[in-house]
């Protein structure tokens, strides 16, 4: 079979939306890639990525990634902080920094401004979302402070700041198509990095893993950074349901290495384990479109991280 021909100044690469809760994300990556969010999951050696769309034209392929962790600060602290951003971050193209037009820049912005800092040679464009909810006085602030929140955090020691910031509003459509513009023209030139085969558009059960995985991160990740593992058993539609009310029915395990941390997962009562399932399922919602069941059971895999035979189980 002859290869695909694809010309010479094609741009193919990654790159990931940050900012925190409500910022608008999955608001504009569902407006960049289409009606059609192509959902996928990719494990390289480092890190465990999670694609939520492509957008492929002619002459690029701009993949968005997602970066648990990052926008869920509370708990994480120091080094650790560090790592999981190198970690998450690593392998960008560029990251996309999402602020609202209408809310007051806030610690959570500037949490997350002062850990992209660490990122050295990653551009860092900010977007001012939702701008339609604001009047043009109101952005025009808003944009002079994200100026200088970038030139006060994110490049402390010049007065660099973004590279880029661009306002979008996915109501009205204004300037998403920049955004797209914007995003590609920090990719390498590259051959599409994904084959159109290999994108689908159903969500498969590794990226569900991941967010209840991401879930179960955001509370319990100073005591099981990486002890924590998770696998989809059974996942389907539910029959008989209404078209307009379908449901997925969901059961997963979540591994971990000994009893104690187990009993960390689980919480007094279960109150733990019912918060990481509440809030797995409100991600796993927003990304497949229907009612969730989720059936979380806690397991203990000795030692799973350096057991061949129960990596493979879990899907390493
Ligand atoms: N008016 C308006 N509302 C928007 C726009 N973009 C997003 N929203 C709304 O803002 C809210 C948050 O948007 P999301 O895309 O879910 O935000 P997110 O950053 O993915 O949120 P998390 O998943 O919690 O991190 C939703 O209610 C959206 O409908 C916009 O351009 N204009």
């Amino acid at each position: 079979m002859m290869p695909t021909e694809h010309p010479e100044h094609y741009r193919s690469g990654f790159v990931s939306l940050v900012g925190r809760p409500n910022a608008g994300k999955s608001t504009l990556t569902n407006a960049m890639v289409g009606t059609k969010v192509a959902i996928t999951s990719s494990k390289p050696q480092t890190t465990r990525r999670v694609i939520r769309g492509i957008v492929s034209t002619e002459d690029h392929q701009l993949i968005l990634v997602d970066t648990p962790g990052l926008h869920r600060p509370r708990t994480l602290l120091g080094e650790r902080l560090n790592d999981l951003v190198a970690e998450t971050l690593s392998g960008m193209d560029a990251v996309a920094m999402c602020i609202p037009a209408n809310e007051k820049i806030g610690p959570g912005d500037r949490f997350i401004t002062e850990q992209l800092a660490q990122l050295n040679n990653t551009p860092v464009i900010a977007l001012v979302t939702k701008v339609d909810t604001v009047t043009r006085g109101v952005l025009a602030d808003q944009l002079v402070a994200v100026q200088q929140l970038g030139e006060e955090l994110l490049t402390p020691d010049s007065d660099e700041g973004f590279v880029e910031i661009v306002p979008v509003s996915v109501k009205g459509d204004v300037q998403v198509d920049t955004v797209v513009d914007v995003l590609t023209a920090y990719l390498p030139q590259s051959p599409p990095l994904y084959p159109d085969g290999e994108i689908t558009d159903e969500p498969d059960d590794v990226m569900v893993a991941e967010l209840i995985r991401e879930a179960a991160l955001e509370d319990v990740f100073d005591e099981l950074p990486h002890s924590l593992a998770v696998v989809v058993t059974e996942m389907e539609e539910r029959e008989g349901q209404p078209d307009d009310e379908p449901i997925t029915d969901i059961y997963a395990q979540i591994y971990v290495e000994r009893d104690s941390q187990k009993g960390i997962i689980i919480g007094k009562g279960g109150a733990q384990l019912r918060s990481i399932g509440q809030r797995a399922r409100k991600s796993i919602r927003k990304q497949l479109g229907t009612s969730v069941y989720l059936d979380l059971v806690v397991k203990v895999a000795k030692e799973w991280q350096r057991n061949p035979k129960h990596m493979n189980r879990l899907g390493f």
